[in-house]
C-alpha cells in the first residue's frame, strides 16, 4: 500500500527533523506513530502530505511514486491530512466545510455519509467553525479530509485535548475506516492510546522511526516505552 524509504526532511535543509525514515504499510489498516513532543511526528505527516519537502527518500502509494509532489497533487493521488490544531475556516458552516471540499475522484464519502459517521456534526451543520466544541472541530477536520476520498488519511494527534468519551468517538471512526478502503496513519502522544487503536505501532523519537510493534503482543506497551526511553537517551 504505502512504501516510505529513507525519508529525510526538515524545515531547513541543514537541520533534518525526519531522519532516514523507512516503513511499509502492507494492507489497509490503522497504523500509529507515537513519540514525545518535538520528535518529528507532525513533520513526518507533513512530508507525506507534501507540505514539507523531502531532501532524500521515496514515497510510493499503491505502486505510484509520489515523491516531491505538491499537496494538491498528493490529494488527487489519494493522500489527505487532518492537521493538528484543526485549521478550520471560521466564517464557514460545518456544511460549507464539507461542500466546498470536493472529492478528488469519483465515489467516496458524500456529505450525508460524513454526517452519519459523525452525528454531532449533523446536529451542528449550520454552526460556524468557531462555534464548535474541540471534539466537534476535530470531527470536522477528519470529515473534511475524508471528503476528498483518500486512500491514505494522515491524522495528526486527533485526540489531543479531547475528553476520553469524545476521544473514544473519534477513534471509533478511525478504527472503522479501513473497512471503507481508507488506511489511517495516526500520530498519538501516548503508547496506551496507540496500542488500543492500531494494528501496528511505531515509535518516532528524535526523527528516527522504530520497527513496527504488534499491539496484540502482550508486551507491546512495555516494549514501546522501553524503545522511547532508549531513543531519548541516545538520539543519534
Ligand atoms: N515551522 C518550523 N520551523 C522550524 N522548526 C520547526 C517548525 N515546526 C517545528 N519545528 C521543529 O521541528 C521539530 C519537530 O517538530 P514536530 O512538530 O514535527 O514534532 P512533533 O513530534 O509533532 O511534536 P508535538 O507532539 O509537540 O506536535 C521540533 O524540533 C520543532 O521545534
Amino acid at each position: 500500500m504505502l512504501h516510505v524509504r529513507d525519508l529525510t526532511a526538515g524545515h531547513r535543509s541543514d537541520t533534518p527533523v525526519v531522519r532516514s525514515v523507512s516503513f511499509h504499510l502492507p494492507t489497509p489498516g490503522v497504523y500509529a506513530i507515537v513519540g514525545p513532543n518535538g520528535a518529528g511526528k507532525t513533520a513526518l505527516l507533513h512530508t507525506l502530505a507534501g507540505h514539507l519537502r523531502a531532501t532524500t527518500g521515496q514515497i510510493v502509494l499503491d505502486g505510484r511514486d509520489l515523491t516531491g509532489l505538491l499537496p494538491h497533487h498528493l490529494a488527487r493521488a489519494g493522500v489527505a491530512l487532518a492537521p493538528q490544531g484543526r485549521r478550520l475556516w471560521p466564517s464557514l458552516t460545518v456544511r460549507d466545510h464539507l461542500t466546498v471540499t470536493r472529492p478528488t475522484t469519483g465515489g467516496g464519502f458524500s456529505v450525508d455519509d460524513l454526517f452519519d459517521l459523525f452525528p454531532p456534526l449533523a446536529a451542528r451543520r449550520r454552526h460556524h467553525g468557531h462555534q464548535l466544541s474541540g471534539g466537534e472541530q476535530q470531527m470536522l477536520t477528519i470529515a473534511r479530509a475524508l471528503r476528498t476520498n483518500p486512500r491514505l488519511l494522515l491524522a495528526d494527534e486527533p485526540t489531543e485535548g479531547l475528553s476520553p468519551h469524545i476521544a473514544g468517538q473519534v477513534t471509533a471512526v478511525l478504527r472503522d475506516l479501513p473497512d471503507r478502503g481508507v488506511t489511517v496513519l495516526v500520530t498519538l502522544p501516548h503508547t496506551h492510546a496507540a496500542t488500543a487503536l492500531a494494528d501496528r505501532v511505531y515509535v518516532l523519537a528524535a526523527g528516527r522511526l522504530s520497527d513496527p510493534l504488534d499491539p496484540h503482543d502482550g508486551q507491546a506497551d512495555l516494549k514501546l516505552r522501553h524503545h522511547l526511553t532508549l531513543t531519548a537517551n541516545h538520539p543519534e
